[in-house]
C-alpha cells in the first residue's frame, strides 16, 4: 500500500449449491489466479455464502462448524501471500444455529474482524434456516476504518449511514444477488456510495443455482458514485486500485455530514 492507495481484487465466481468440497477447490484456484501476475492485490474479497450456496434445506448439515475449515484455508492463504482477505461470507454453524458470516484476515493470517448478516432475506427463506447477527461489521482496510454489509443489507440506508458516521470510508459487500434485479443492485450500491461519500466494493457471485441465475456485475464505486470497475456475467477477477484520500476530498467539497439535521430526523 502506498499512502492511501490500495490494490483490490474481487473473486466473482460460480458457487455449487450444497457442495462445499467443490467450492473450496474452486476458490483455491481463484485465489491463486488473483495473486498471479504483476500487479499483486493488497486486498482480496469473495462473494456471499461461497462455501455452501443457498442449499438452505441442508444448511445445518453442510455449514462449516465454527468456520474452522474456512478459517484454516483463508488464514493460511492470507499469510502465505501477505494479503488482506475479506472472506466473502460463509454458512457458519454455531451452537445456536447457522449464521451468514464474513471473516477478515490480515496479512499475517490473523482473524481481525467478523460480521454476521443482520437482515435476513425472506424472499429466499433465509429467516427459516439462518440466525441473524446482532452486531455491526467494522474493519480496517488500507489504514482506514471501513464497514461490512451483506447482500440484502444494502436495502437499509440507515445501516450504511451508521457505519459512515462511525468513520467508515469504504463499504465491503459480498453478495449472491440474483436476476432479475440488476437495476436494484447497481442503483442501491451507487446510492450508498453517493449519499455516504464512500467507496463501495461489492463482490457478487455468478452462474446458476436451481431456478436462480446470478448476473455477477461485481462493482467498485468511488465516493462520487462513479464506476471504477464492473464485471460482466462470467467468472472473473475484478481488479482496481482505489485511493481512500478521495473520500476526504469529496466530503470537503460537498459537506453532507456537516449539513445533516439529526435533530429533525
Ligand atoms: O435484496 C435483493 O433483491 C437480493 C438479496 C439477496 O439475494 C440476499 O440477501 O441474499
Amino acid at each position: 500500500m502506498s499512502g492511501n492507495k490500495m490494490r483490490l481484487a474481487l473473486v466473482q465466481m460460480h458457487v455449487d449449491a450444497g457442495n462445499p468440497d467443490a467450492n473450496f477447490e474452486r476458490l483455491q484456484s481463484k485465489l491463486e489466479e488473483a495473486v498471479s501476475g504483476e500487479s499483486k492485490p493488497e486486498l482480496i474479497m469473495l462473494p456471499e455464502m461461497w462455501n455452501t450456496g443457498y442449499a438452505l434445506e441442508r444448511i445445518d448439515e453442510i455449514a462449516d462448524p465454527e468456520g474452522q475449515r474456512t478459517k484454516a484455508m483463508l488464514s493460511s492463504f492470507a499469510k502465505a501471500h501477505a494479503v488482506q482477505l475479506i472472506g466473502g461470507s460463509i454458512a457458519e454453524k454455531r451452537a445456536d444455529g447457522v449464521y451468514n458470516t464474513m471473516y477478515v484476515f490480515n496479512e499475517q493470517g490473523e482473524l481481525t474482524s467478523q460480521y454476521s448478516k443482520i437482515h435476513l432475506f425472506r424472499l429466499m427463506d433465509e429467516e427459516k434456516h439462518l440466525k441473524a447477527g446482532e452486531e455491526l461489521g467494522q474493519l480496517e482496510a488500507g489504514g482506514a476504518p471501513a464497514g461490512m454489509m451483506i447482500c440484502y443489507d444494502i436495502r437499509f440506508p440507515e445501516l450504511a449511514r451508521k457505519l459512515a458516521l462511525g468513520g467508515a470510508k469504504a463499504m465491503f459487500v459480498p453478495a449472491q444477488w440474483p436476476n432479475p434485479r440488476l437495476h436494484h443492485w447497481r442503483t442501491l450500491l451507487t446510492a450508498r456510495a453517493i449519499e455516504n461519500q464512500m467507496f463501495v466494493i461489492a463482490c457478487n457471485r455468478c452462474g446458476t443455482s436451481g431456478e436462480s441465475t446470478f448476473f455477477g456485475h461485481s462493482l467498485i464505486l468511488d465516493p462520487w458514485g462513479e464506476i471504477i470497475a464492473e464485471a460482466g456475467e462470467e467468472e472473473t477477477i475484478v481488479r482496481a486500485e482505489i485511493d481512500l484520500a478521495l473520500v476526504d476530498a469529496v466530503r470537503a467539497k460537498i459537506p453532507v455530514f456537516e449539513d445533516r439535521r439529526p435533530t429533525l430526523y
